[in-house]
């Protein structure tokens, strides 16, 4: 099976280089040309334009940045749409529903198939093949696609129409951000109350809150080490995403609002591209009690 592949940020990468390891041709466009050498190397082949990687395979997957990064690989010139004719589409970005219906609707009127297939699971579930899988859209298009998706990921769930996908990944999102806010407070607050911050992750660890998230973040978090693995200007884009959605559905949301100040304030202190735990940051600004 041949797939084209737009956008080779750290999953995009991560997700084509499992499709490559695992006899899959591919065929890699990304923004920032000198991104694909590094797939060339492991056998990929690169398009010009996304256009042109459309025309040339059946299937093309895109991992983009956000809503506008998705909408404009599509619709912008040299875009997806020139030749999405008879062609399949499966944006595995992290958008909202309005975004992906928009996008499903313009490519289904031009004669193309679209699914939407954005993941949970991050840098090192993306290299591992873990990945869990939220599709939505074309049922027929999902069955012809899962011998990739049992590439990338470890289980695939089929949530029914556009959309479905996109809110389901952001309800997951909007929990994780929230949560990751509650850790970062709790680590604060031992530190500062004279406990020792390591013994927290282990008596954490032991209980009914234990989470593979805890675990992963806690012990660099300690260290003050936040190489991106999500970045965090992507976990407020979400939590922004999220909240709109939590708008639409008159959903009271006061926890996950309190998050998404956080991150901002996190974005205004110049951590965006650092992983999401930097907004564990936040809360050592210089301390005024007395
Ligand atoms: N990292 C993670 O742990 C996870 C991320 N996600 C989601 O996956 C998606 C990708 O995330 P991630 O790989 O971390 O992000 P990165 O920032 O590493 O990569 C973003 C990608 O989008 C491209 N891009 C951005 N703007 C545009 C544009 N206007 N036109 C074309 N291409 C553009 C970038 O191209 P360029 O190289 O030129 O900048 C790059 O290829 C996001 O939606 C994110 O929320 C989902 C699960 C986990
Ligand atoms: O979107 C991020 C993730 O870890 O999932």
């Amino acid at each position: 099976m041949e797939f084209g592949f737009l956008g080779l940020g750290i999953m995009g990468k991560a997700m084509a280089i499992n499709l490559l390891r695992h006899g899959f041709k591919v065929t890699i466009w990304n923004r920032t040309l000198s991104k694909c050498d590094e797939l060339v190397q492991h056998g990929a082949s690169v398009g010009e334009t996304p256009a042109t990687v459309v025309k040339k395979c059946k299937y093309t997957i895109a991992m983009l940045s956000d809503p506008s990064a998705a909408l404009s690989v599509v619709f912008d010139k040299d875009g997806v749409l020139e030749h999405i004719n008879g062609k399949c589409y499966i944006d595995m970005s992290t958008v909202d529903a309005d975004t992906s219906s928009k996008i499903s609707e313009t490519i289904k009127a031009k004669g193309g198939y679209f699914l939407e297939a954005p993941v949970s699971g991050s840098k090192k579930p993306a290299e591992d093949g873990q990945l869990i899988i939220l599709a939505a859209g074309d049922k027929a298009l999902y069955d012809e696609v899962l011998p990739a998706f049992d590439v990338l990921g470890k289980k695939s769930f089929f949530l029914g129409e556009v959309g479905n996908g996109a809110k389901m990944k952001l309800v997951v999102n909007v929990i994780m951000g929230s949560m990751m806010n509650a850790f970062s407070e709790g680590l604060t607050l031992a530190e500062r109350s004279g406990l020792n911050p390591g013994t927290l992750l282990d008596v954490l660890d032991l209980g009914a809150i234990s989470n593979g998230m805890f675990k992963l973040k806690g012990p660099t978090m300690l260290q003050n080490s936040y190489s991106p693995a999500f970045p965090l200007k992507r976990q407020q884009k979400d939590m922004r995403l999220a909240l709109a959605l939590g708008d639409e559905n008159a959903v009271s949301m006061p926890v996950a609002a309190a998050a998404n100040e956080a991150f901002k304030k996190a974005r205004s202190m110049g951590l965006g591209d650092l992983d999401f735990s930097a907004v564990h940051e936040t809360l050592k600004a210089p301390d005024h009690s007395s």
